[in-house]
């Protein structure tokens, strides 16, 4: 099995495993990724998603270079397009996902990762597009993602060097939200997920569904989106029992309703 999906409660962990390619992804592998993140988008008591790598050496080294090695043009764009889909799926996913990136996340690993919600890295984390080295430009967006998570020319930089960036540079230039030791990666990847689905489940969903319309859409359209959600929300069990608890000063006791 290329990808392990292990639900636990509201959270679910999906590993890529590959370890004898350090994870990287082949079209089988990243299949396999797709139908897993297109499953749990059906399954709404998964509040929250970690990504994560097999091993303790990598969370994705990238698409597989011995298949695309030989690969023709239409070969390519076929590779690029599913790597596209999966990024997308893991972007337009009601649930917000955690990418906990425990050694190289190289090419489309780096590209995988930044279509997660958020970032944490172990201290062994290192990131890199060198396709460049390899004679190729980024395939599965991260020529238009990299610029939209750190300064864009920090990421023309790393773009068109594939200079490798370690996990302290990492957190220095937002790539990622926070550094751990290896061993502590999962934990305080699971604590943040528990914290996320401890609020309403569906407040989360519409955020993510808010936060990603405006970037992609611009402000006025964002704002608008905004009202709309916000207004949604008012027809929910969610909200009225969020407010009340507050003002009846105990712990709500959300539905996803
Ligand atoms: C659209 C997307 C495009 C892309 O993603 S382009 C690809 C971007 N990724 C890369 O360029 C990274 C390629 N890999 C490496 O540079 C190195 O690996 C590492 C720095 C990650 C690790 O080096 P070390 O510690 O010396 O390990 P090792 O012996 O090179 O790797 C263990 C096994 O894993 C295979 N492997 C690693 N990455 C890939 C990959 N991306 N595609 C295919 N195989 C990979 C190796 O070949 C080897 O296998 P074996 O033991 O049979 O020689």
């Amino acid at each position: 099995m290329s990808v392990r999906v292990e639900r636990e409660g509201a959270i679910t962990l999906v590993t890529v495993e590959r370890p004898e390619r350090l994870n990287a992804l082949d079209t089988a592998t990243l299949r396999a990724l797709l139908a897993a993140v297109q499953e749990l988008a059906t399954e709404e008591a998964i509040a929250v998603v970690v990504l994560t790598g097999a091993g303790d050496r990598a969370f994705i080294a990238g698409a597989d270079i011995s298949e695309m090695v030989e690969k023709s043009p239409a070969e390519a764009l076929a590779f690029a397009e599913l790597g596209h889909a999966v990024c997308r799926a893991i972007e337009e996913a009601p649930q917000p996902y955690i990418a906990a990136v425990n050694g190289y996340a190289l090419g489309g690993g780096c590209e995988i990762a930044l279509a997660c919600d958020i970032r944490l890295a172990s201290e062994r984390a290192v990131f890199a597009q060198p396709e460049v080295t390899l004679g190729i430009p980024p395939g599965w967006g991260g020529s238009q993602r990299l610029p939209r998570v750190v300064p864009p020319g920090i990421a023309r930089e790393l773009l068109y060097t594939g200079r490798r960036v370690d996990a302290q540079e990492a957190l220095r230039i937002g790539l990622v939200n926070a550094v751990y030791p290896a061993d502590q990666l999962l934990e305080r990847a699971r604590e943040l997920a528990n914290r996320i689905a401890a609020n309403g489940p569906l407040a989360v969903r519409l955020t993510k569904a808010a936060v990603r319309f405006g970037l992609e859409q611009g402000l006025e359209a964002g704002l608008t989106y905004e009202r709309q959600v916000f207004a949604y929300a008012f027809t929910t069990e969610d909200q009225r029992e969020g407010m009340r608890a507050f003002l009846e000063k105990r712990r709500p006791a959300f539905r996803g309703r």
